[in-house]
């Protein structure tokens, strides 16, 4: 069979070694390039001790350097755009990881990223398969969705599109690894071990996107509050969507029938049978997002849980289901693993 070239760029950072440890098993891929700057000339091993097997060694960025049918950019918001379009430009097809092409509105970026963009006229394909398989399938350039975006909109879909709900609250937990590979002075080990951090309150830049994506859908301007927390563990992000139903005549029957089907033909959506709470711990690893614990009381208030791997679904196991449907590969390649538990 024959095989795709791929370059990883930013490969000595988390996602990026995530990128290679789906990919070295992926049917249809060959890992041509895997870069980082400081690392140029070292066995990723040095920096990937899981992948203490693998044959390759770390080169440089330079575009002129990188020949390969698809280029996965792991980079830092900001420096993703300056390289991105010159892959785009020698003829690669780009899965962007970070948020530089996720807005349609370059005002929205410019606002919550506090940069200015320097690729405005460059679009891409929002990557998240459950709303854009068909676009995908087409696309040169994919932004692939915030980590917390993708438990955020999946957890939601459904009840906005039929519009079930008008408002959501978004409480979000997410492990340290969602902050990459450089210790921050909230992600050093005193900080945030015994702890549970709440941050950027009200201005989180993933609400913008979850925004502007959950508008497609329904009437349009459904409201959205998300609130992200930082919590001492390494991966894993576990969403609580709490919302009030504006119909009477709906049981939390409805609502899971409702889940179940929208998500049945979905290869890494799982609505849990029995409507079973989803636990970080069973999809670490894994690119499955979980969603269940689907509550409804007699006021209305309606509660969906869902569980995702941040550094899989939410960013690198995403990113690679993208690749297959770019590239007509089964749609689950490389990406079959279940979760770690305990
Ligand atoms: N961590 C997560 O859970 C998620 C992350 N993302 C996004 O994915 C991207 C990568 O994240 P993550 O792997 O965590 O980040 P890391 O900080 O762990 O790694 C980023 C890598 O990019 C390289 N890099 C940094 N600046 C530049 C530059 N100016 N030019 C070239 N290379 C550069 C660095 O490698 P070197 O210095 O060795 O060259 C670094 O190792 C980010 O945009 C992040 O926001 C998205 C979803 C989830
Ligand atoms: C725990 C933690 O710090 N998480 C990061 C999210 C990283 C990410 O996915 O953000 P982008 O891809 O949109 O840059 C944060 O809250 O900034």
């Amino acid at each position: 069979m024959s095989k795709i070239d791929v370059a990883i760029i930013g490969a000595s950072g988390y996602t990026g070694g995530e990128l290679m440890r789906l990919l070295i098993n992926h049917p249809n891929v060959n890992i041509k390039y895997v870069t980082s700057r400081k690392n140029k000339g070292e066995d990723v091993s040095n920096l990937h001790p899981n992948l203490e097997d693998v044959d390759l060694k770390f080169s440089n960025p330079n575009p002129e350097d990188i020949d390969a049918d698809v280029v996965f950019s792991a980079l830092p918001h900001g420096a993703s755009m300056k390289l991105v379009p010159q892959y785009l430009e020698n003829g690669s097809r780009v899965i962007d990881l970070s948020g530089d092409f996720r807005f349609s509105n370059i005002e929205d970026y410019e606002k919550w990223y506090n940069i200015k963009h320097i690729h405005p006229e460059i679009e891409a394909v929002f990557g998240s398969p459950e709303i854009n398989r068909e676009k995908i399938r087409d696309a040169t350039l994919i932004a692939n969705p915030g980590c917390f975006v993708t438990g955020a909109i999946l957890s939601s879909l459904p009840i906005v599109e039929n519009e079930l709900v008008d408002r959501i609250i978004l409480d979000s937990k997410s492990g340290v690894s969602g902050a990459g590979v450089n210790p921050t002075a909230s992600s050093h080990y005193p900080t945030c071990a015994d702890n549970i951090k709440p941050y950027s309150i009200t201005n989180h830049r993933h609400t913008p996107e979850i925004r502007e994506q959950l508008r497609n859908f329904g009437s349009g301007n459904v409201k959205v509050s998300f609130t992200p927390h930082l919590v001492p563990v390494i991966r894993g992000i576990l969403t609580t969507n709490h919302s009030f139903l504006l119909k009477d005549d709906v049981s939390v029957d409805d609502i899971y029938n409702l889940y179940a089907e929208y998500y049945k033909d979905e290869p890494f959506v799982q609505v849990l049978k029995d409507n079973k709470i989803p636990l970080l711990a069973s999809v670490r690893g894994s690119n499955n997002c979980q969603i269940g614990g689907i509550s409804l009381d007699d006021e209305d208030q309606l509660v969906v849980i869902s569980a995702i791997d941040n550094l899989v679904k939410g960013a690198s196991g995403q990113a690679i289901q993208n690749m297959n449907i770019m590239f007509n590969f089964d749609e689950t390649a490389g990406l079959k693993n279940v979760g770690l538990y305990p």
